[in-house]
């Protein structure tokens, strides 16, 4: 399957124009606004972090942008743009249909905030990772395939025997790796991924941050956090989107959000991170309208 290369070089990794999303009525459950209003794009090279307290929208936004309200899912109700338009790598999210996915998963990789929870308990690590492969090309070169899986796997700091391995074998750390190396597999173009180094130790979390530095430096690649990982934002020099109930209450740097601490969201991340891990405020790397 060929890459979809942007007609017009203006065209934006991401553009979200005044999207608001819902959780339908269900039952006796009304519809439930998740995310209202909010604005904002990624170019090419950027990485934003969208950050906020729990209930705040975060995974909602990522969701739709993820078109997840396409999948098959055991949940009785998914998040749904109801307002306003969102464009990932050329595609109105709001428009796809589930014939498009395969196209638009080639591009657009996802890590779900329980992907690591949620890893096919009857293969091993080795095998979960060359999977999004396989179901492309079930004849796909056998040595260039083991080849591509132990490059991510040790880009992650995954140790080689982790590769034969499955997923209860592993601690949860080494299975957010392995989850993140299964997205990472088809070489997006673009990374959208909830919580990326949730649960991963402290010592190796940085693969996870050269890995999308590496990937951006080498050609056309965004990505899209949704983090409490402020060293992580820091170290890939990030664009935060800060939410709250559903709406933008701060754009910029992390060290300017935290520095300036206007909305009590910010105040009391500032407070809970502490003065001695606050820097002064930076350039902002990304593009957030
Ligand atoms: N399946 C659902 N049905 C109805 N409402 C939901 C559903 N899932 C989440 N919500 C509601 O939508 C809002 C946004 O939830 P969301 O999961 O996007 O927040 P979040 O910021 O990602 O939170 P967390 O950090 O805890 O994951 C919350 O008010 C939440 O209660």
């Amino acid at each position: 399957m060929e890459r979809v290369t942007p007609s017009s070089p203006d065209l934006r990794a991401i553009v979200v124009d005044d999207v608001s999303v819902d959780f339908p009525a269900h039952g006796i459950s009304g519809a439930h606004r998740a995310v209202d209003g909010v604005s904002l794009s990624v170019d090419w090279g950027d990485v934003v972090a969208i950050m906020g307290e729990s209930g705040s929208g975060k995974s909602s936004l990522l969701r739709v942008l993820a078109a997840d309200h396409l999948r098959p899912s055991g949940q009785n109700t998914v998040p749904q743009i109801v307002g306003g338009e969102a464009r990932v790598n050329g595609s109105s999210v709001r428009r796809l249909r589930r014939r498009d996915l395969p196209r638009f998963d080639f591009d657009v990789a996802f890590l779900r905030q329980d992907a690591a929870d949620t890893l096919d308990s009857e293969r091993t690590a080795a095998e979960i990772v060359a999977a999004p492969i396989l179901e492309r090309d079930r004849r796909y070169n056998r040595k260039s395939l083991d080849m591509r899986v132990a490059t991510l796997m040790d880009e992650l700091m995954l140790p080689l025997g982790a590769m034969g391995k499955y997923p209860f074998e592993l601690s949860s750390g080494q299975r957010q790796r392995v989850a993140l190396a299964r997205a990472l597999a088809l070489d997006p173009k673009i990374l959208i991924a909830d919580e990326p180094t949730a649960g991963i130790d402290i010592s190796v979390r940085s693969a996870v941050s050269d890995l999308v530095d590496r990937r951006r430096q080498a050609g056309e690649f965004a990505a899209v956090f949704v983090t409490h990982d402020i060293d992580l934002v820091r170290a890939l020099r990030g664009s935060v989107f800060a939410l709250h109930s559903g709406s933008v209450v701060g754009v910029g740097t992390v060290d300017g959000l935290l520095e300036s601490a206007e909305h009590p969201y910010l105040t009391a991340l500032a407070h809970a991170i502490g003065p001695s891990r606050r820097r002064p405020g930076r350039t902002i790397g990304g593009s957030i309208t």
